[in-house]
């Protein structure tokens, strides 16, 4: 868990996915001809698991809008007034260094296609321009970049129709069907690398037996709700006499509510200038998205306001060894109810999550982290290894969400008094133990159901791996009590 620090030096230089998708061309007897094309909304593992996994995706099919060219200038002296507004309708491609896209335990990925060095200074991987993304302003007027909608076009009615404060999701979800139906647009290729409606791992696809195997009835609860909401909105736009441009793009709720589902789970939020104003934007960025969560990232997201351009920075000081993932943190703080809410999947060593306790007995914060070599618990924390015991190798993420969400005190309260101190531990202890076995299924039976199932349905899946989740961390929050009370009280 610590963060390590590795000498610096330089790096040496990756190539460009550009450069692999012509050698892969040429491997694959494509160069200059149309890449094989997958079928939409299925993703083959074999396809990505090729050694040369690097799919010969074409990394801009938008033409340059000529409407956004720069106005030809007799007099030279003559510029532009906003040279920025022109160039985005310009044709630049994605442009990967040292990436390769694949299937992993987690979905797709991106990882690591050779070892990088530490450098002092963050170091970029991945560029994206404005070109290749949806974006939708997230504030009236309604702005689109690419601005692919047609003056008049009823999809425009729609968002027109949702709550600006609460439905940027829904705005999302119409642009991104708006674009999968669009000739020749990069969507159509790109929705090859996207999960289809089996694959999304979106609750808002979950059935109702997969809301009741969370063993949650909180987040059963506000699943339904959530899925009460997209439904009705499709229901009141996709109703019997709507014309069929509209129609065909989600004939059946289902296919709604996965778009819904993409647009939650892929969604990042920047700040751009749109025209002469500047405005915060909701935004699905292809390749970016197929960035997976760590709570400990080791890349991060920069948008380069002047150019339009999304760029994927590895942290100053992180080595990254071959094969290793790139990840980035989705949201910092959450605990698996909220991960689970928006992105369909939780974990077993999240340090935000947490358990409501009922008691009054609370435990000294500091002597609990300082037994376990943990400082600073606010957004960043740091596990001193080295101090630590051959036994402390078990502390993980799961600790420091023990050491959050148990009730604690500080210096400054009252005194350290072991005897209280011990007393605490136990009743806590206790008070875990009672809601681990509160669960109907034990964590063996919750394996073993995994174990049993390896084709289930995605939403299934992830219900049955976020109770064992919670199960795994009541566990470690009972051995880490029990060690606590070995160890500083006694
Ligand atoms: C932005 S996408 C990342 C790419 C995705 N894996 C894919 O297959 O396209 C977010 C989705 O990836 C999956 N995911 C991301 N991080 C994860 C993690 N740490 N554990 C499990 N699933 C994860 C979840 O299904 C989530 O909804």
């Amino acid at each position: 868990m610590a963060a390590t620090f590795v000498p610096l030096r330089h790096l040496t230089l990756c190539f460009s996915l550009s450069q692999v998708q012509r050698k892969e061309g040429l491997q694959n007897g494509w160069g200059g001809v149309k890449p094989p094309r997958y079928s939409p909304f299925s993703r083959n593992r074999d396809d990505y698991n090729t050694p040369h996994s690097i799919r010969p995706i074409k990394p801009a099919s938008i033409e340059t809008l000529p409407l956004l060219e720069p106005p030809f200038v007799e007099n030279p002296e003559l510029e532009p007034v906003d040279p920025d507004f022109y160039r985005i309708g310009y044709r630049r491609s994605m442009r990967a260094y040292g990436v390769k896209f694949k299937q992993g335990a987690d979905g797709m990925g991106v990882y690591a296609a050779k070892d990088v060095e530490a450098l002092r200074r963050p170091r970029m991987i991945m560029e994206i321009p404005l070109e290749l993304m949806l974006t939708v302003s997230k504030k009236l007027p309604w702005m689109f970049f690419p601005d692919i909608i047609p003056v008049g076009h009823p999809i425009f009615d729609i968002i027109n129709s949702t709550d600006p404060e609460t439905d940027w999701d829904l705005r999302l979800a119409c642009l991104l069907l708006f674009a999968l139906d669009c000739k020749d647009n990069f969507w159509q290729l790109y929705s090859d690398f996207l999960p289809g409606e089996d694959e999304c791992t979106s609750l808002l696809l979950a059935t109702e037996e997969d809301l009741l195997e969370l063993q949650d009835e909180n987040l059963a609860s506000t699943m339904r709700k959530q899925q009460q909401r997209a439904m009705e909105f499709w229901e009141s736009n996709w109703h019997p006499g709507v014309i069929l441009k509209i129609k065909r793009l989600a004939p059946e709720s289902r296919r709604f509510k996965w778009a819904v589902g993409i647009a939650q789970s892929r969604c990042i939020n920047m700040r751009m200038r749109m025209v002469s104003l500047i405005q915060d934007a909701n935004m699905l960025v292809p390749y970016a998205d197929m960035l997976n969560h760590s709570p400990e990232p080791n890349c991060f997201f920069h948008w380069r306001f002047k150019d339009r351009m999304l760029e994927v920075m590895i942290n100053a000081g992180q080595e990254i060894k071959r094969g290793e993932e790139f990840t980035i943190n989705y949201m910092s703080g959450s605990s698996n109810y909220m991960l689970m809410q928006r992105y369909g999947f939780s974990s077993p060593v999240n340090p935000w999550d947490n358990f409501q306790f009922s008691g009054n007995a609370r435990i000294h914060l500091d002597s609990f982290l300082s037994v376990f070599n943990i400082s600073g618990l606010s957004d960043e924390y740091y596990h001193d290894s080295q101090l630590s015991s051959n036994e402390d190798t078990f502390v993980d993420g799961a600790v420091i969400g023990a050491a959050r969400s148990l009730p604690t005190w500080s210096d400054g309260d009252v005194p350290l008094i072991p005897r209280v101190e011990r007393k605490a531990a136990k009743e806590l202890r206790e008070e875990c133990q009672k809601m681990l076995v509160e669960f109907p299924t034990t964590l063996e039976e919750d394996q073993q159901l995994l174990d049993s199932m390896p084709e289930a349905r995605k939403t299934l899946e992830v219900a049955i791996k976020y109770r064992l989740h919670r199960k795994l961390i009541l566990q470690k929050m009972i051995k880490s009590l029990e060690l606590y009370q070995e160890r500083i009280l006694f």
